[in-house]
């Protein structure tokens, strides 16, 4: 669905990486890992073309992306949930407001109610639902990120620590979501720190832990 073939990025003239290929396929679960600085971040917003390609090609949904104008962009974004790293809410809409945004703008909006309802029960804010994102930890509004990103059923999600701020409980409740949703056939893509999360999935799902390090994408060994 989505695929990077000998990319490379850098700014200001520092290389970040190249020659770097990777596929999000139906079904697949990868970990993106590496150091602080490596180009995590970087290579997550190749995948929903928020940043483009230096060189090499990145394929959404069969169409190269460097052909696509700003609306086919639009339109493949909407079959990617993407959480990033600094939430991202629109201050002045409550809570489930924000949460429901990506279906109002599909013009699915009669598909809100059900899903947010349940969505806001998994992630444990049913009670913050009209809550103005400022008002909100930064935990809940992880949370309020991850269902976000995921209500409008999307082919693939691509999530940036999506569980840095809140506890080993509740992280594992939302993995346990990208899980079901990665067994409806979804592709997820996690990048993250935190190992001991990485280890604590592997009975559940089939994934495959990739990390970032000296500008090049390696599959993580039996040390992880
Ligand atoms: N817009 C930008 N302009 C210039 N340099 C940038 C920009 N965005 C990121 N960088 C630099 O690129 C490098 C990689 O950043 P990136 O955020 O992709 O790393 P990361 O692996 O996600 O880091 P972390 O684990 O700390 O979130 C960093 O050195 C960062 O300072």
């Amino acid at each position: 669905m989505i695929e990077l073939n000998n990319v490379a990025y850098g700014y200001n003239g520092n290389t970040l990486f190249s020659q770097l290929s990777l596929a999000l396929d139906p079904g697949s679960f990868h970990f993106l890992t590496g150091p602080s600085g490596a180009g995590k971040t970087t290579l997550l917003r190749l995948c929903y073309a928020d940043l483009r390609a230096q060189s090499g090609q990145v394929s959404l949904f069969g169409q190269d992306a460097a052909t696509l104008n700003r609306d086919a962009v639009a339109i493949a974004r909407r079959r990617i949930g993407v959480v990033h790293q600094d939430c991202q809410f629109l201050d002045h809409l409550s809570i489930a407001e924000n949460i429901a945004l990506p279906l109002t703008v599909s013009n699915r909006g009669d598909e809100t109610m059900d899903n947010l309802k349940e969505l806001l029960s998994w992630v444990g804010l049913e009670h913050q639902a009209n809550q103005l994102p400022a008002e909100l930890s930064g935990g809940e509004r992880q949370r309020a990120a991850l269902a976000r990103a995921v209500i409008t059923s999307p082919d693939v999600i691509i999530a940036d620590e999506p569980t840095g701020n809140v506890d080993w409980e509740m992280s594992q409740r939302l993995l346990m979501l990208l899980v079901e949703l990665n067994r409806m056939g979804k592709a997820v893509l996690i990048a993250t720190h935190d190992l001991h999360m990485i280890r604590s999935l592997k009975s559940d799902v089939s994934a495959r832990v990739l990390r970032l390090k000296d500008q090049q994408l390696v599959q993580a060994g039996a040390d992880l």
